[in-house]
Protein backbone atom coordinates (compact mmCIF):
# COMPACT_ATOMS: atom_id res chain seq x y z
CA UNK A 1 0.00 0.00 0.00
CA UNK A 2 1.46 3.49 -1.20
CA UNK A 3 1.33 6.43 1.23
CA UNK A 4 -1.46 7.55 -0.74
CA UNK A 5 -3.47 4.53 -0.62
CA UNK A 6 -2.75 4.33 3.42
CA UNK A 7 -4.12 7.72 3.70
CA UNK A 8 -7.25 7.41 1.65
CA UNK A 9 -7.87 3.83 3.64
CA UNK A 10 -7.19 6.03 7.27
CA UNK A 11 -8.52 8.80 5.83
CA UNK A 12 -12.31 7.07 4.55
CA UNK A 13 -13.71 6.42 8.00
CA UNK A 14 -15.94 4.80 9.26
CA UNK A 15 -13.87 2.26 7.50
CA UNK A 16 -13.99 -1.54 7.17
CA UNK A 17 -12.23 -3.57 9.58
CA UNK A 18 -9.96 -5.41 6.58
CA UNK A 19 -9.20 -1.83 5.48
CA UNK A 20 -8.18 -0.54 9.23
CA UNK A 21 -6.29 -4.29 9.46
CA UNK A 22 -4.51 -3.34 5.87
CA UNK A 23 -3.82 0.14 7.11
CA UNK A 24 -2.39 -0.72 10.64
CA UNK A 25 -0.06 -3.63 8.95
CA UNK A 26 1.47 -0.71 6.92
CA UNK A 27 2.25 1.71 9.66
CA UNK A 28 3.86 -1.61 11.46
CA UNK A 29 5.65 -2.26 8.05
CA UNK A 30 6.86 1.44 8.07
CA UNK A 31 7.80 1.20 11.56
CA UNK A 32 9.96 -1.98 11.03
CA UNK A 33 11.59 -0.72 8.21
CA UNK A 34 12.65 2.63 9.28
CA UNK A 35 13.40 1.14 13.23
CA UNK A 36 17.72 1.29 12.39
CA UNK A 37 17.09 5.37 11.54
CA UNK A 38 14.61 6.55 13.61
CA UNK A 39 16.66 7.95 16.43
CA UNK A 40 18.79 9.73 14.93
CA UNK A 41 16.23 11.28 12.41
CA UNK A 42 13.53 11.88 15.69
CA UNK A 43 16.72 13.86 17.01
CA UNK A 44 17.94 15.99 13.98
CA UNK A 45 14.62 16.85 12.20
CA UNK A 46 13.13 17.56 15.65
CA UNK A 47 16.47 19.24 16.70
CA UNK A 48 16.60 17.85 19.88
CA UNK A 49 13.64 18.99 21.26
CA UNK A 50 11.49 15.56 21.38
CA UNK A 51 14.11 14.69 24.48
CA UNK A 52 12.94 18.01 26.01
CA UNK A 53 9.24 17.25 25.54
CA UNK A 54 9.40 13.64 26.52
CA UNK A 55 10.52 14.99 29.90
CA UNK A 56 7.75 17.86 29.99
CA UNK A 57 5.51 15.65 29.24
CA UNK A 58 6.32 12.71 32.02
CA UNK A 59 6.97 15.83 34.61
CA UNK A 60 3.10 16.80 34.10
CA UNK A 61 2.04 13.44 35.76
CA UNK A 62 5.01 13.17 38.33
CA UNK A 63 2.15 13.03 41.17
CA UNK A 64 1.30 9.41 39.73
CA UNK A 65 4.66 9.09 38.76
CA UNK A 66 5.95 9.42 42.32
CA UNK A 67 3.65 6.35 43.61
CA UNK A 68 6.07 3.26 43.63
CA UNK A 69 2.92 1.63 43.39
CA UNK A 70 1.40 3.17 40.41
CA UNK A 71 0.82 1.20 37.41
CA UNK A 72 1.55 2.80 34.16
CA UNK A 73 1.50 1.87 30.32
CA UNK A 74 3.08 3.61 27.86
CA UNK A 75 1.62 3.29 24.46
CA UNK A 76 3.39 2.95 21.00
CA UNK A 77 6.22 2.89 23.44
CA UNK A 78 8.78 2.72 20.00
CA UNK A 79 12.33 2.39 21.15
CA UNK A 80 11.51 3.42 24.69
CA UNK A 81 12.51 6.88 24.66
CA UNK A 82 9.31 8.22 26.61
CA UNK A 83 9.09 5.07 28.33
CA UNK A 84 12.58 6.36 29.97
CA UNK A 85 11.37 9.69 30.69
CA UNK A 86 8.54 8.56 32.90
CA UNK A 87 11.20 6.53 34.78
CA UNK A 88 12.87 9.94 35.37
CA UNK A 89 9.68 10.75 37.55
CA UNK A 90 9.52 7.68 39.60
CA UNK A 91 11.11 6.01 42.54
CA UNK A 92 13.72 3.48 41.87
CA UNK A 93 11.74 1.01 44.28
CA UNK A 94 8.69 1.64 41.79
CA UNK A 95 7.00 -0.79 40.16
CA UNK A 96 8.24 -1.43 36.74
CA UNK A 97 6.61 0.77 34.05
CA UNK A 98 5.10 -1.35 30.87
CA UNK A 99 6.23 0.13 27.44
CA UNK A 100 4.06 -1.58 24.29
CA UNK A 101 4.11 -1.07 20.85
CA UNK A 102 3.69 -3.31 17.65
CA UNK A 103 7.28 -3.02 15.80
CA UNK A 104 9.13 -5.57 16.61
CA UNK A 105 11.75 -3.76 15.07
CA UNK A 106 11.19 -0.37 17.20
CA UNK A 107 10.62 -2.81 20.41
CA UNK A 108 13.80 -4.53 19.75
CA UNK A 109 15.73 -1.38 20.05
CA UNK A 110 13.88 0.04 23.43
CA UNK A 111 15.27 -3.48 24.97
CA UNK A 112 18.56 -2.46 23.86
CA UNK A 113 18.83 0.56 24.90
CA UNK A 114 17.11 0.60 28.32
CA UNK A 115 18.43 -3.34 28.95
CA UNK A 116 18.68 -2.13 32.70
CA UNK A 117 15.64 -0.15 33.23
CA UNK A 118 12.68 -1.05 35.08
CA UNK A 119 10.45 -1.23 32.19
CA UNK A 120 8.21 -4.28 31.30
CA UNK A 121 8.81 -4.28 27.33
CA UNK A 122 5.68 -5.40 25.55
CA UNK A 123 4.48 -6.24 21.79
CA UNK A 124 1.25 -5.56 21.57
CA UNK A 125 -1.49 -3.63 19.82
CA UNK A 126 -3.16 -0.70 21.39
CA UNK A 127 -6.35 -1.21 19.63
CA UNK A 128 -6.32 -3.98 21.45
CA UNK A 129 -4.76 -4.00 24.88
CA UNK A 130 -4.10 -7.31 26.39
CA UNK A 131 -4.99 -6.05 29.87
CA UNK A 132 -8.15 -6.09 31.56
CA UNK A 133 -10.71 -3.24 32.42
CA UNK A 134 -9.22 -1.18 35.41
CA UNK A 135 -5.65 -2.24 35.02
CA UNK A 136 -3.93 0.74 35.02
CA UNK A 137 -3.50 4.58 36.25
CA UNK A 138 -1.69 5.98 34.12
CA UNK A 139 -1.71 5.60 30.24
CA UNK A 140 0.55 7.76 28.05
CA UNK A 141 1.72 7.94 24.39
CA UNK A 142 3.86 9.73 22.56
CA UNK A 143 3.65 10.89 18.57
CA UNK A 144 2.08 7.32 18.68
CA UNK A 145 -1.54 8.01 18.86
CA UNK A 146 -1.95 10.17 15.83
CA UNK A 147 -1.33 6.06 13.76
CA UNK A 148 -3.86 4.40 14.78
CA UNK A 149 -6.88 3.60 12.82
CA UNK A 150 -9.36 4.83 14.47
CA UNK A 151 -8.92 7.46 17.53
CA UNK A 152 -12.38 6.64 18.69
CA UNK A 153 -11.65 3.34 19.51
CA UNK A 154 -8.26 3.87 20.65
CA UNK A 155 -9.37 6.47 23.51
CA UNK A 156 -12.32 3.63 24.42
CA UNK A 157 -9.60 1.13 24.70
CA UNK A 158 -7.30 3.23 26.44
CA UNK A 159 -10.66 4.57 29.18
CA UNK A 160 -11.08 0.68 29.90
CA UNK A 161 -7.95 0.13 31.10
CA UNK A 162 -7.61 2.79 33.16
CA UNK A 163 -8.91 2.43 36.81
CA UNK A 164 -11.77 5.03 37.53
CA UNK A 165 -9.70 8.42 38.51
CA UNK A 166 -6.96 7.26 36.28
CA UNK A 167 -4.88 9.35 34.10
CA UNK A 168 -4.25 9.84 29.88
CA UNK A 169 -1.70 11.65 28.55
CA UNK A 170 -1.08 11.78 24.86
CA UNK A 171 2.29 13.90 23.52
CA UNK A 172 1.55 14.89 19.78
CA UNK A 173 2.15 16.60 16.75
CA UNK A 174 -0.03 20.07 16.25
CA UNK A 175 -0.29 21.55 12.96
CA UNK A 176 -0.50 25.41 14.03
CA UNK A 177 -2.42 27.87 12.28
CA UNK A 178 -1.07 31.63 10.67
CA UNK A 179 2.31 32.45 10.06
CA UNK A 180 4.02 29.64 12.27
CA UNK A 181 1.76 26.96 10.69
CA UNK A 182 3.06 27.76 7.16
CA UNK A 183 6.78 27.63 8.45
CA UNK A 184 5.35 24.13 10.16
CA UNK A 185 4.21 23.02 6.24
CA UNK A 186 7.30 23.80 4.73
CA UNK A 187 9.22 21.96 7.10
CA UNK A 188 7.31 19.11 7.17
CA UNK A 189 5.99 18.56 3.21
CA UNK A 190 9.38 19.91 1.81
CA UNK A 191 12.30 19.20 4.57
CA UNK A 192 11.20 16.59 6.20
CA UNK A 193 10.62 14.05 3.77
CA UNK A 194 13.99 15.03 1.60
CA UNK A 195 15.87 14.65 4.89
CA UNK A 196 14.23 11.65 6.37
CA UNK A 197 14.40 10.25 2.89
CA UNK A 198 18.02 10.67 2.13
CA UNK A 199 19.05 8.89 6.17
CA UNK A 200 16.59 6.09 5.87
CA UNK A 201 16.57 5.17 2.49
CA UNK A 202 12.44 5.69 2.61
CA UNK A 203 10.94 8.86 1.49
CA UNK A 204 7.76 7.51 1.33
CA UNK A 205 7.87 6.71 4.78
CA UNK A 206 8.78 10.59 5.81
CA UNK A 207 5.97 11.48 3.22
CA UNK A 208 3.89 9.44 5.30
CA UNK A 209 4.46 11.08 8.81
CA UNK A 210 3.66 14.65 7.46
CA UNK A 211 0.69 13.19 6.32
CA UNK A 212 -0.54 11.45 9.36
CA UNK A 213 0.01 14.76 11.56
CA UNK A 214 -2.52 16.79 9.01
CA UNK A 215 -4.91 14.07 9.36
CA UNK A 216 -4.77 13.86 13.13
CA UNK A 217 -7.93 16.45 14.40
CA UNK A 218 -6.85 19.99 15.96
CA UNK A 219 -7.25 20.20 19.88
CA UNK A 220 -10.68 21.56 20.46
CA UNK A 221 -11.76 18.02 18.16
CA UNK A 222 -9.82 15.53 19.95
CA UNK A 223 -10.82 17.27 23.47
CA UNK A 224 -13.90 16.32 21.81
CA UNK A 225 -13.44 13.04 21.15
CA UNK A 226 -11.88 12.68 24.57
CA UNK A 227 -14.64 13.93 26.28
CA UNK A 228 -16.92 11.14 24.25
CA UNK A 229 -15.00 8.76 25.58
CA UNK A 230 -15.70 9.24 28.95
CA UNK A 231 -12.51 11.60 29.90
CA UNK A 232 -13.07 14.52 32.30
CA UNK A 233 -10.85 17.72 33.24
CA UNK A 234 -9.50 17.81 30.11
CA UNK A 235 -7.10 19.41 28.66
CA UNK A 236 -4.29 20.62 25.90
CA UNK A 237 -0.79 22.57 26.41
CA UNK A 238 0.56 23.99 23.32
CA UNK A 239 4.48 23.05 22.89
CA UNK A 240 6.82 25.53 20.58
CA UNK A 241 4.06 27.48 19.40
CA UNK A 242 2.08 24.70 19.40
CA UNK A 243 3.74 22.72 17.24
CA UNK A 244 3.13 20.14 19.38
CA UNK A 245 1.04 19.86 22.83
CA UNK A 246 -0.01 17.22 25.29
CA UNK A 247 -3.51 16.26 25.75
CA UNK A 248 -4.32 15.06 29.52
CA UNK A 249 -7.66 13.91 30.85
CA UNK A 250 -9.48 11.79 33.94
CA UNK A 251 -11.31 8.75 33.60
CA UNK A 252 -14.70 9.47 35.70
C1 LIG B 1 6.49 7.92 15.81
S1 LIG B 1 6.75 6.42 16.72
C2 LIG B 1 6.81 7.03 18.38
C3 LIG B 1 7.70 6.19 19.26
C4 LIG B 1 7.99 6.78 20.64
N1 LIG B 1 6.80 6.85 21.48
C5 LIG B 1 8.65 8.12 20.56
O1 LIG B 1 8.14 9.09 21.15
O2 LIG B 1 9.70 8.20 19.91
C6 LIG B 1 5.15 5.67 16.66
C7 LIG B 1 5.14 4.26 17.21
O3 LIG B 1 3.77 3.85 17.31
C8 LIG B 1 3.73 2.46 17.06
N2 LIG B 1 2.34 2.09 16.75
C9 LIG B 1 1.54 2.61 15.80
N3 LIG B 1 0.33 2.02 15.83
C10 LIG B 1 0.37 1.10 16.83
C11 LIG B 1 -0.57 0.18 17.36
N4 LIG B 1 -1.81 0.05 16.84
N5 LIG B 1 -0.20 -0.58 18.40
C12 LIG B 1 1.04 -0.49 18.94
N6 LIG B 1 1.99 0.35 18.46
C13 LIG B 1 1.65 1.15 17.43
C14 LIG B 1 4.72 2.27 15.92
O4 LIG B 1 5.12 0.94 15.78
C15 LIG B 1 5.84 3.22 16.34
O5 LIG B 1 6.82 2.55 17.09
Amino acid sequence: MSPVEHEQALGARPSGEATETAAAEHVRDLFNSIAPSYDLLNHLLSMGLDRRWWLRAARSFRDVLSNPKSRVLDLCCGTGDMTAALLTQRPASGEPVTGLDFSAEMLSRARTKYASANVHWVEGDAMHLPYPDNSFDLVTSAFGFRNLTNYAEGLAEIHRVLRPGGRIGILECNQPDGLSGAGYNLYFKHVLPIVGGMISGDRAAYRYLPASVARFPRPPQMLALMASAGFVDSAWDGYLLRAAGLYRGTKR
